[in-house]
């Protein structure tokens, strides 16, 4: 069985958020299920070190321009990835300013004209957000089955008249995007969590294309995401002061104390400390803290620390509180590995209130970690975080429904009272770590999939 993945994000190389870990990572559990899987990506210009062939494996032309496609491997691993090579990918960026859906265009059409012209010949093509959602149109007239997975419907790119000026896109396509496109030409539809897959039918989640998504019927799926359990991994993790597993988890409160240190807190391991990694959009939910500041603050013992970066009205909304309350708020306003890994080895609650969330992979590290997770009941938060009982000693984390503050307030305290039972807590961090995250159900559910498919190519 002979797979390519096209997308825009693939981790380690180029990363802006959860995309780039699925691309990164499932191909990996596929290849150990038995598929042939190459990925294809932007040869953006910081990849530059990354070793490649000297020459290029195929050149073409696409919206008029030369192409030119370089052959490397995933890191770490065997699997052939493909680069497209043109100018405009040379900048240091992935998304962003005015030629973002001209030089996406420009990638997805190169990945069709390699495909036409027998570059490689896939069985499946899985294509991934919208901007490779014009493939599966393109792809209808190639003995190619395509696979368009959602990893964020409210990101739709733009309208296809803009395309229209420089790519052909058949007339009766019935798409006004290219999320659309993807959705409609597509031989399968899936959505990164059952519950996100039932939730985009319904018009409080569907981004005005819940009608068209409740239209397709068995063709839309939920396949949950997994993380890479090897590379994300708290005994081997070489950006944490100390590794632990399970079985040695007395030791991670000396990460907890170094970040306190790091962030010119208090240092003392009774004290809550909250952490937040991610990119600082409105799909996050953090406009329910901006009300909570004071009460929280003067209620509470919590130490809180964001890592992220994005929108200006939330950088500035945790800079703002940083500055109110320097010895427990830190706000770092980037992109940050190292700094992601430590708040997921040593912070004690790892907070995602989303106001939706297709998958959410930091909350799935954070379990890894054992950094428990409290979160808004949505998407595929709603599939990965169950709620911690007590009584019965079930749940890995702390969910609230309702989007709005006080409910969210309310769940912080009930997580910081929980923290003060220490055996408890253990359990419940245990709970988390000990649960399988990794691919291997879902990479299967996809092999299913994919064989399904091919078994229609004839
Ligand atoms: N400042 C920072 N520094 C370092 N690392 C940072 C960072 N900000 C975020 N990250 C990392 O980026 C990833 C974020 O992934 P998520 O899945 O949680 O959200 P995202 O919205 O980007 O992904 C979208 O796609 C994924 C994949 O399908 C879905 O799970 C998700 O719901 C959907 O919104 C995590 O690995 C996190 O550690």
């Amino acid at each position: 069985m002979k797979v390519l993945f096209a997308a825009a994000e693939c981790a380690p190389l180029a990363k802006v958020g959860g995309m780039a870990d699925v691309v990164g990572s499932l191909p990996l559990a596929l290849a150990e299920a038995g598929i042939e899987v190459r990925i294809i990506l932007p040869y953006y210009g910081f990849l530059g070190d990354l070793p490649k062939s000297e020459q290029p494996v195929w050149t073409g032309g696409a919206m008029f321009q030369q192409v030119e496609i370089y052959e490397a491997r995933l890191p770490g691993s065997d699997i052939p990835l493909y680069l497209v090579g043109h100018p405009a990918f040379a900048n240091e960026r992935i998304y962003g300013f005015e030629d973002e859906a001209w030089r996406f265009t420009l990638f997805s059409r190169t990945v069709a004209e390699f495909l036409w012209r027998g570059g490689w010949d896939p069985q499946v093509l899985h294509c991934h957000d919208w901007h490779t959602g014009l493939l599966p149109l393109w792809m209808r007239a190639m003995p190619v089955m395509t696979v368009f997975t959602i990893h964020n419907l409210a990101y739709q790119g733009p309208p296809l008249p803009y395309f229209r000026a420089f790519v052909d896109v058949p007339y009766d396509t019935g798409a006004w995007n290219p999320m659309v496109a993807g959705i409609i030409h597509s031989d399968a539809i899936t959505a990164v969590s059952p519950t996100y897959a039932r939730e985009i039918c319904t018009p409080e989640y569907g981004e005005r294309l819940d009608g068209l998504l409740r239209g397709q019927g068995n063709r839309l799926s939920g396949i949950l995401n997994g993380i890479n359990t090897m590379a994300l991994d708290p005994a081997t993790d070489k950006h944490l002061t100390v590794n632990y597993d399970t079985t040695s988890l007395e030791r991670r409160v000396e990460n907890k104390l170094a970040l306190q240190r790091e962030f010119g807190f208090e240092v003392a391991p009774d004290r809550f400390l909250v952490g937040i990694v991610s990119r600082l959009v409105d799909q996050k939910g953090f406009d329910l803290l901006a009300p909570l500041w004071d009460t929280w603050m003067h209620t509470s013992g919590a130490q809180l620390v964001v890592l992220g970066s994005g929108d200006p009205f939330y950088e500035f909304l945790f800079r703002s509180a940083a500055e109110r309350y320097p010895e427990r708020i830190k706000a770092v306003l980037s992109y940050n590995v190292p700094i992601a890994q430590r708040i997921y080895g040593g912070a004690d609650l790892f907070l995602m209130p989303s106001r939706f969330e297709p998958c959410g992979i930091g909350q799935m590290i954070a379990l890894r970690y054992g950094a428990v997770p409290l979160v808004r009941k949505t998407g595929g938060l709603a599939d990965t975080v169950f709620f911690h009982n007590p009584i019965d000693e079930e749940g890995n984390g702390f969910l609230f429904d309702r989007y709005d503050p006080t409910n969210l307030l309310a769940m912080l305290y009930r997580a910081e009272e929980a923290f003060r039972y220490k055996d408890y807590w253990r359990r419940l961090q245990l709970r988390g770590m000990e649960a399988d995250l990794s691919w291997r159900a879902s990479a299967h559910q996809y092999a299913d999939l994919y064989k399904s498919l091919i078994a229609r190519l004839g």
